[in-house]
């Protein structure tokens, strides 16, 4: 499976198509969020749930304690305050270097098309792969229990495949622009509410073989608690709009448990 029509559904999706496009970044734009379901075909699904569940065993599973804002605890604030207040993720995932060479996976990455059309979305100029060779592409798995807490994404776009869907549970919430972080405005008491759960986020619905593209920066997001014995299996597409970006050793070992150099310092 190496072309990418074999992979995305063009027949639905035709991604040089201008009104297509405009569609696209116009939802986005609006809403915050884009989901194009059957956005893969059946066939790839099939082969990434395969590959998904073989390299399973590599995957590196950890629970977390974090705020809302991903930031360290600030003793200028009470304990329950929203800028301390901790929630809980727990997940593992796959890096890229984890992932096969011929995986659809890597077809869809890599296909120009497929970045041309979500510059145009995103407005962005150029999107570059990651310099370290762990976080471009990342497939990750939520178990029984697992989940993601409430919190704002670091950048200012992701883009996710929904491979395999739970049975119950591991469902994507959100509240949108619950923060103005251009403006420093946090919004504690919007997300003081919604971490007590006195706000309740929207539901995003999707079906495996979805694409959707989300701004995560200002919109408060979680993942809940995976029911049944199906892993929820998701796939990260991690792009930078400038070359030679690699994540921080950091960041890597706190989502990987390992760390990796820049690709080009390893040969
Ligand atoms: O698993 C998802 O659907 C969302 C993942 C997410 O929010 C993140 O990785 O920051
Ligand atoms: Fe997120």
């Amino acid at each position: 499976m190496s072309s990418l029509k074999e992979i995305v559904n063009t027949k639905q999706y035709n991604l040089n198509e201008n009104s297509f496009r405009e569609y696209c970044k116009s939802t986005l734009d609006q809403q915050g969020v884009l989901v194009l379901d059957n956005f893969l075909n059946p066939s790839a699904i099939q082969q990434i749930i395969q590959e998904g569940e073989a390299s399973q065993h590599l995957a590196y599973f950890c629970q977390q304690s974090h705020s809302a804002y991903l930031t360290p605890p600030d003793d200028s604030f009470p304990a329950q305050h929203p800028q301390n207040q901790q929630v809980i993720s727990s997940k593992g995932c796959i890096t890229d270097d984890q992932i096969g060479q011929n995986s659809p996976l890597r077809c869809v990455y890599d296909a120009e098309d497929f970045r041309q059309f979500l510059c145009y979305v995103l407005g962005e100029e150029s999107l570059y792969e990651y310099a370290d060779p762990l976080s471009s592409i990342n497939l990750h798995y939520a178990r029984a229990n697992e989940e993601l807490g409430w919190h704002f994404d670091n950048s200012s776009f992701a883009i996710t495949l929904l491979v395999q869907k739970p049975e119950g549970g591991g469902a994507f919430e959100y509240v949108k622009d619950a923060r103005n972080s251009s403006q420093g405005d946090m919004n504690y008491p919007l997300v003081k509410s919604i971490l007590d759960a006195k706000t309740q986020g929207t539901t995003l619905t999707m079906e495996p073989g979805a694409l959707v593209l989300f701004r995560g920066r200002d919109s408060l997001h979680r993942v809940t608690p995976v029911k049944g014995d199906t892993t929820r299996m998701l796939v990260v597409l991690a792009y930078n709009s400038q070359p030679g970006i690699a994540l921080s050793k950091f960041a890597q070992e706190t989502f990987y448990g390992r760390s990796a150099k820049p690709a080009e310092l390893n040969h």
